[in-house]
């Protein structure tokens, strides 16, 4: 006999409204029939009632102990049994018309038209039966929550007759394919773990907010564009192998795909517009075996606060940043790490670079500035001009030579290997990776110089600056920017040696000097605008005279001082401004040097000391003899000319006025001083040469070949 045969009629065609609930707002009350203390065998409907099994009498004398008249007039809104119900349990459980909320799990019902006769229920339960008709009972209107999980259905049908269903879970049935819930508009939640389901069509524009369809064999998301309202998806243990179509789910805040087959890590920049994404599960993945994994999604999905069950820590984001996009000092920091490591992995000698007096750092001059701003042009040119101060510091290249250019005068050009090689050989002082190609500038390029009794000028990219601000050389850097963009841009191209992308990213980084040179007053000691090279120059070999103080030494040589007042008043300026310089290099090494590198470092300097002990000064060290307007910190001394379009363009550093000579004159003897002056400049008048008696160690002689 089947359940709908044995209900009583009359309960179905009761006309009466569902009762309301008890005045003064008492919640209605919930029965519990708990299973029997003791199984038993009785007849019931020529049947043997099976043990554990409740039947009409169990539930009828339950109800009438708690006072109720008749099932079909009594108020009580829930009834939940938990233990197998006989079909006479059944029958009279389809009088409990007014029943809302209905538990029958493990009842080994097999279909549930007993349900048709409780018009009023919101929510089933009838998880753990062997139910196998879908939805085999009339659609009670205001049914809301379906728990029909653990049962044997395997297809789903048209469920537009249920439009309040907010909450559907059919986990652990035989479906195949996700059906008939076009018209569910209410559905919210929706669970088909454990099934056959093998695409993940058939949602449609639901407002489902919570989907699972674990462990099916789904193996790509597909149509689920239209799913705006999901927050939670559950794809797990399914045969996903690219997270393709999920990326428009803007509302999406958690994604379990554990036991996937997701291989690549980019896979996660599907994820990435995903603006309230934070929690990721990618346990289970082939893609975990990839090198720097956790690092990689991390860096990928910035806003994940949960991956693969583990917490992301603040620790993890820092580390994912440093690594895939680092920050231009951590950068920097690194290559000097690098360099410094390899370069203390070596025998140490005594450089001649090294500690030229105990206030003064070996001189340089670095020009920097975007690519074929023209800065290599006027460090050759100034290199010529100023022979008897500077030698051009030629730097090494993995790039191959352009038409005309020297090796080892332009560049040195190197195979990668080489460049790899002299890297692990601690030669280089910094190096850049500049598109594909690496940059460095080696130890024996600022030696080469030293050497010779001269200030190394080079020229390099802002990355470089950067790293070389962390070595001990204490560089003056002039900045040489283009202000007309499209002159720049224009130039580059003449140059035919750049793609059109190559030019973008060239124009692009003029903004990013601008920017460091506005944000951090005094990074570069001069700025000067390079649209006309002709000028540029002017204005760098007036700034370099003003580092020398060539011009004061010309006019201190014309008119003599007033007054030995004014000179000692001088003297003791260039003293402390020296001195200051000195200190601000020490203040830099110590916090940065162990015990070990402390006492190395006194070694090499008693060393330092001895070999140069009665040395004179080399012309160079006049670098840092200037007046103290054109100190770096302190002046940003940037000509005239490069006042107005700097300030225009970029609200750049306030250029002092007054230019120089003719820059296209050969050197000129009357502003270029003799040696003989050079050297009692050095010995005499050297700022701290009376208070210090120890002389800079770079020998004093220069390049024996006289221009
Ligand atoms: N050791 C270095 N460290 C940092 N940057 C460097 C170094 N050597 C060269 N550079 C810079 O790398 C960039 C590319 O140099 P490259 O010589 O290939 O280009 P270019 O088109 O000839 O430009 P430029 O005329 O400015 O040298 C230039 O801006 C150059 O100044």
């Amino acid at each position: 006999m089947s359940v709908s045969e044995c209900a009583p009629q009359p309960v179905v065609t009761d006309p009466r409204p569902a009762p309301e609930l008890p005045a003064g707002g008492a919640r209605p009350q919930d029965v519990v029939v708990a299973p029997p203390t003791s199984g038993g065998e009785d007849e019931e409907d020529g049947k043997i009632k099976e043990e554990g099994e409740l039947g009409e009498d169990e539930i009828g004398d339950h109800l009438s102990d708690l006072g109720t008249v008749t099932a079909a007039e009594h108020v009580y809104r829930s009834l939940s049994i938990t233990q197998g119900l006989s079909p006479r349990g059944k029958s009279a459980l389809c009088s409990y018309i007014y029943l809302q909320n209905l538990e029958v799990p493990f009842s080994k019902i097999k279909d549930l038209s007993c349900v048709s006769f409780v018009p009023h229920l919101i929510t089933l339960d009838a998880s753990h039966n062997d139910i196998t008709n879908f939805f085999g009972f009339q659609p009670p209107r205001n049914l809301e929550e379906v728990n029909l999980s653990h049962n044997h259905m395997s297809e789903m049908k048209d469920l537009s007759a249920y439009p309040s269903l907010r909450r559907l879970n059919l986990d652990y049935n035989n479906f195949r394919e996700i059906r008939g819930l076009q018209r569910c508009v209410s559905l919210t939640h929706l669970s088909l773990a454990h099934n056959r389901l093998y695409s993940t069509r058939g949602l449609n524009s639901l407002p489902l907010r919570d989907v699972s369809l674990k462990a099916n064999q789904i193996q790509r998301v597909e149509n689920m564009d239209c799913l705006r309202a999901l927050q939670t998806l559950d794809l797990s243990y399914n045969r996903i192998q690219s997270l393709s179509g999920l990326q428009n789910l803007d509302y999406l805040g958690v994604i379990n795909l554990e036991g996937n087959l997701v291989r690549e890590i980019k896979e996660a920049c599907h994820l990435h517009d995903l603006p309230l994404l934070r929690v990721l599960n990618l346990q289970e993945n082939p893609v975990q075996d990839q090198p720097d994994y956790r690092l990689a999604v991390t860096f990928f999905l910035q806003r994940l606060t949960t991956l693969d069950q583990k917490e992301v820590t603040v620790e993890e984001k820092v580390s994912a940043m440093n690594k895939f996009d680092p920050p231009a000092e951590v950068v920097a920091a690194k290559d000097h790490m690098v360099h410094l490591m390899y370069h203390l992995m070596q025998p140490q000698v005594l450089l001649n670079s090294t500690l030229p007096g105990l206030d003064t750092p070996y001189p340089m001059l670095v020009l920097t500035g975007p690519q074929a701003c023209g800065k290599r042009e006027l460090a050759h040119k100034l290199c010529q001009h100023f022979a008897d101060f500077f030698a051009y510091g030629t730097c090494h290249t993995t790039r191959s030579p352009y038409f005309g250019e020297v090796d080892g005068c332009d560049y040195h050009f190197a195979s990668e290997e080489e460049f790899q090689r002299m890297t692990r050989m601690g030669k280089f002082i910094e190096t850049i990776q500049y598109r594909e190609h690496h940059y460095g500038l080696s130890w024996d390029a600022i030696e080469a110089a030293a050497q010779d009794g001269l200030a190394c000028c080079v020229h390099m990219e802002l990355e470089g600056v950067r790293s070389l601000k962390m070595s001990r050389l204490e560089p003056r850097y002039v900045l040489l920017v283009p202000t007309d963009l499209e002159a720049y841009a224009c130039r580059l191209r003449q140059r035919g040696l750049y793609s059109h992308a190559q030019v973008q990213t060239a124009v692009a980084r003029v903004a990013l000097y601008v920017t460091v040179n506005r944000r951090q007053p005094g990074y570069f000691d001069n700025v000067i605008p390079c649209d006309d090279l002709r000028e540029a120059y002017t204005m760098l070999s007036q700034v370099v005279r003003d580092y020398l103080g060539l011009d004061e030494q010309m006019a201190g040589k014309s008119t003599p001082a007033t007054s030995a007042g004014d000179s000692l008043a001088a003297e003791k300026e260039r003293d402390r401004d020296n001195r200051v310089f000195g200190n601000k290099v020490e203040a830099r090494m110590v916090p940065q040097t162990t015990s070990t590198e402390t006492a190395a470092l006194q070694r090499r300097r008693q060393l330092a000391r001895e070999a140069v002990a009665g040395q004179s000064a080399a012309a160079y060290t006049q670098l840092f003899s200037s007046s103290p307007e054109s100190r770096p910190s302190s002046g940003l001394s940037t000509l005239s000319l490069a006042r107005a379009s700097l300030e225009d363009m970029y609200d750049g550093p306030e250029p002092p006025g007054g230019l120089g000579q003719d820059p296209e004159q050969p050197a000129d003897p009357t502003t270029t001083p003799d040696r003989s002056q050079l050297a009692s400049r050095g010995s005499s008048s050297r700022p701290g040469a009376d208070a210090k008696p120890i002389l800079p160690p770079i020998p004093s002689g220069r390049r024996t070949s006289e221009p």
